[in-house]
């Protein structure tokens, strides 16, 4: 830390937290990390409970019940674990089964159900991956995403998108048939919008005629009893195979758990390397030396940013096309996580900062402007990739064009690069707050580390504004209204 005035804090595999922009005169100071000293070390040790226990003050499950929260547990792979060589295996042995054998994975599922699915579709399959030959694919499905929307036409055309790819093999090879696997995700189980989309697909792949073989697989709490969930009963009742979001994980914990691991499972992510990442920031994690446990030092940065300098929103601008469902993921991270409008006391405090999306340079050219001359109520948080697979030079094509000359011989990683600077630099000559987290490159590994320390981060932000970071009563709200709404709809 701290190299030519830049506050740092690295890790040993490059993992980079730069946070020059959040901390110094103007900025948050020495002084109000020090003023909250003991809050930091109470919060500290309430993560260490979590971590041994899962115990955690004050979250009670949906139903008012004590509950468990255990994610960090899930980096670490061991018998008797969330995650064990036995689970992993069992998620290999599915992989290796759909791999030459699935044509294509319709993934359904909403928010903790989907987002970070999505997250490890694109960083790992980019976005031609449905175009490309299943050679090119590694022979791994192509894997398509559903139910985080009730948009009529997009289900319809997906449905028919899948009617033409199953003709289309038919008439190359008139003696194969199709074969989708349609993955339904979600916790509860009976989710509106993941239900809905699922049974409307089902419906019509199963009946357009025997050159489709629709599979299905189910992803759900796998309690037994009076808590069995829907989705668990009839996959039950079905013979589906299943897999499980396990009791003490919440939706948006959940892609280091099976909820993710089944996408890396159908696309060939590597598992061990996603969760070795996690492992390693968890691990990071492990100190009380603010200086070095990135998640505390994020957390206790953001934090004092929004309650001492009323910095309430988060700009997450990730400078990468394919971090652009990261920063969906985050929002719903931060959203439901620190959103409260209570404290654990039963005091109102609306707490929460509002996120974000935002992609360099695309909002360069759309939200920036508000970023530097709005309301000085934001913290932007970028997100660098230092090293790139492929990276190409701009070449001097048009030698008469002298603006275009000038920006040829450079490589598009270092304009990127350079256009991030530039913001920074731009923001912060006017107090606007501001932080980078470099990943060395974009791979499971890195992904598996900074997903994990934005996880445990709201835990201990949770900590420090004494919010219940696990529960999200909020979305019950328009449930409850939009239940009854739904009956009435029937058609006859
Ligand atoms: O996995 P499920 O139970 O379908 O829930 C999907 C999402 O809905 C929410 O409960 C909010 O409505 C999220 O917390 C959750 O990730």
């Amino acid at each position: 830390m701290n190299q030519n005035n830049k506050q740092t804090l690295t890790l040993a595999s490059g993992f980079t937290f730069d946070y020059t922009n959040l901390y110094g005169d103007d900025k948050v100071t020495e002084k109000d990390i020090a003023a909250i000293e003991s809050r930091l070390t109470a919060a500290h040790r309430a993560i260490e409970h979590m971590r041994a226990t899962g115990e955690v003050r004050g979250h009670l499950s949906k139903d008012g019940l004590p509950e468990k929260v255990l994610f960090t547990q899930l980096p670490y792979v061991r018998e008797g674990n969330l995650n064990s060589p036995s689970s992993l295996e069992r998620l290999q042995a599915f992989s290796r089964s759909i791999r030459n054998n699935i044509d294509a994975v319709i993934s359904f599922g909403i928010g903790g159900s989907f987002l970070g699915n999505k997250v490890l579709f694109d960083v790992h399959c980019g976005e031609f991956w449905n175009s490309k030959t299943a050679e090119a694919r590694n022979g791994y499905p192509k894997l398509y995403f559903s139910g985080n929307n009730m948009d009529p036409r997009r289900t319809t055309e997906l449905i028919g998108h899948i009617e033409t790819e199953a003709r289309i093999k038919t008439l190359h090879s008139p003696n194969t048939a199709y074969k989708v696997m349609l993955v339904v995700i979600s916790k509860s189980g009976s989710t509106l919008d993941t239900m809905s989309t699922f049974m409307v697909a089902y419906d019509k792949l199963k009946k357009i005629g025997p050159h489709i073989i629709v599979e299905v697989v189910a992803v759900t709490d796998p309690a037994a009893g009076s808590g069995e969930t829907l989705l668990h009963k009839l996959a039950a009742g079905q013979g589906w195979p299943m897999f499980s979001v396990p009791d003490g994980v919440g939706g948006r914990f959940s892609v280091f758990s099976e909820v993710g691991l089944i996408t890396a499972a159908c696309i060939g992510l590597d598992i061990e390397k996603f969760l070795a990442g996690a492992r390693a920031m968890d691990e990071a994690c492990l100190t009380d030396n603010i200086r070095h446990n990135p998640a505390m030092l994020n957390a206790a940065l953001k934090y004092l940013a929004a309650e001492k300098y009323g910095r309430d929103i988060e700009v997450f601008m990730p400078y990468a096309d394919y971090l652009k469902s990261l920063a969906e993921w985050y929002i719903q991270l931060l959203a439901e996580s620190l959103g409260k409008r209570t404290d654990r006391s039963g005091r109102e405090v609306f707490y929460g900062r509002t996120p974000i999306a935002a992609v360099g340079t695309t909002d360069m050219h759309a939200q920036t402007q508000q970023h530097q001359d709005g309301k000085k109520d934001k913290v932007v948080q970028f997100i660098k990739v230092a090293e790139w697979d492929d990276d190409p030079v701009i070449p001097n094509v048009f030698p008469g064009a002298a603006k275009l000359a000038e920006i040829s011989s450079i490589r598009l990683s270092q304009a990127l690069d350079a256009a991030r600077e530039a913001n920074a630099a731009a923001l912060t000559s006017d107090q606007r707050f501001n932080a980078t987290i470099v990943l060395p490159r974009l791979n499971a590994y890195h992904l598996g580390e900074l997903l994990y320390l934005l996880a445990l981060s709201v835990a201990y932000e949770g900590e420090l504004a004494d919010v219940d970071a696990f529960d999200q009563p909020g979305v019950e709200t328009y449930k409850r209204i939009l239940g009854p709404r739904l009956k009435e709809l029937k058609i006859q």
